[in-house]
């Protein structure tokens, strides 16, 4: 079934950002990264809306229907449908991050693992490993790149709080992880956006692993 479209939109941009988070969907569920209808993805529409997933779809399984648009205050346009339950870190990204065109959000057994080994540190810090040029803006494996790591929280206000602090902090921030719960990355694009969230994936599962042989 087609999304609904509201009034004043352009069908055809809709359904292509529907199809790109579709496509998103099939392939990071196929990797395993996104159990149980979890997980969530937007896309920008324009400079105040977002395509995003309706609240409790299964992830791989995305049609056209499956994806609304709000604004960046989280607010449905043209729909009753209830947008994901974590929403609220989505519009914070496109508002606070000019550039920021897809957002992924993805709930594999490496982020949620290293969610949970990192939470007590509050960050993991990334560095040596040449993967880490694949985020745009990282040019070489020296620099350290930080992804801090959130408690986990049902209450929306209390986890944008904490990433509004990192970033009036003035610190760097290209992803990060929740505890126990999962990762958020963005880009300026899908294929961008895609191409940060499996190096994050490989860095966090190298992590892990250097862990497990040095223990
Ligand atoms: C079943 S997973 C719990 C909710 C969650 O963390 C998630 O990513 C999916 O929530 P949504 O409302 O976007 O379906
Ligand atoms: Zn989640």
């Amino acid at each position: 079934m087609p999304m609904t479209v509201p009034a004043g939109y352009d069908r055809t941009r809709l359904a292509a950002c529907a199809r790109s988070i579709a496509d998103a969907g099939r392939a990071l569920a196929a990797q395993g990264w996104t159990p149980a209808t979890s997980s969530n993805f937007s896309e920008r529409i324009d400079a105040g809306h977002v395509a995003i997933t309706i609240s409790g779809r299964d992830k791989g399984r995305l049609g056209e229907d499956d994806v609304m648009v709000v604004d960046l205050d989280g607010k449905a346009v043209g729909t009753d449908a209830r947008p994901s339950a974590e929403t609220a870190l989505h519009t914070q990204i496109y508002r606070r991050f000019a550039e920021a065109g897809a957002v992924l959000h993805t709930h594999s057994r490496t982020q949620t693992v290293a969610s949970r080994l990192y939470a007590a540190a509050g960050v993991v810090r990334l560095q040596g490993w040449e993967l880490q040029k694949a985020i745009t803006g990282y040019t070489t494996h020296e620099s350290v790149l930080e992804l801090p790591v959130f408690p986990n929280t049902q209450h929306m206000p209390e986890l944008t709080a904490r990433v509004d602090a990192w970033l009036d902090a003035g610190r760097p921030l290209y992803a990060y992880l929740i505890e126990g719960h999962g990762i958020y990355t963005w880009g300026r694009d899908m294929a961008e956006t895609r191409r940060h969230l499996e190096a994050l994936e490989f860095l966090l599962a190298c992590e892990l692993d250097l862990r497990r042989l040095s223990a």
